[in-house]
């Protein structure tokens, strides 16, 4: 199993980045359908069950294949002998930040469920705020995963 791991090393950081990527589009675009269909959209109006079947599809089409792929393949590279040493500090940032951003993932499903029953409690200007949540957590983990600090 290590031999075979470390044999797709390169192929499974690819699939990984790609996965990441695909992720980390839906993490920053369903927020900001968020925004607007709150500020912008009637409820119970055409527009709300475009909006609504958007952000459906977003999250199940993309997002959640997208999160459960990055998480295969970055389990993968754990498990290749000599990728990650647990004694250095980077790991455990990636980490962290890593659950950070799952928590934010399975946030924004219990909102859209919110959007979906007609009784989101949250405003354009609450949503714009959590818009940062990724791109804090993406920082942290870009540079803690190729800076190694
Ligand atoms: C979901 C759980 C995740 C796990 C278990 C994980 C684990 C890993 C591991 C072990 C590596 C290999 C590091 C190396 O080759 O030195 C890696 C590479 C990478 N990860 Fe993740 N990762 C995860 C999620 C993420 C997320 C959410 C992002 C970005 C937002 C990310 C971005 C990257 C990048 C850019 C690389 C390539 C670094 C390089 O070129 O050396 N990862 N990941």
């Amino acid at each position: 199993m290590s031999d075979f791991l470390a044999d797709w090393y390169l192929w499974t950081k690819a699939f990984h980045v790609v996965s990441v990527i695909s992720w980390m589009a839906g993490l920053f675009y369903l927020p900001r359908l968020f925004v607007y269909h709150v500020e912008v959209v009637q409820a119970s109006t055409p527009t709300d069950t475009l909006f609504q079947t958007m952000e459906r599809r977003l999250l199940r089409a993309i997002m959640n294949p997208a999160m459960v792929a990055t998480w295969v393949f970055g389990l993968a590279l754990v498990l290749t002998p000599g990728i990650v040493v647990w004694s250095e500090v980077w790991p455990w940032t990636k980490a962290a930040a890593v659950l950070g951003m799952t928590w934010f993932h399975h946030w924004l499903g219990l909102r859209r469920k919110d959007f979906m029953r007609g009784d989101n409690m949250l405003t354009g200007r609450q949503y714009r705020i959590m818009n940062e949540v990724p791109t804090i957590l993406l920082l942290i983990i870009v540079f803690s995963v190729i800076v190694k600090f």
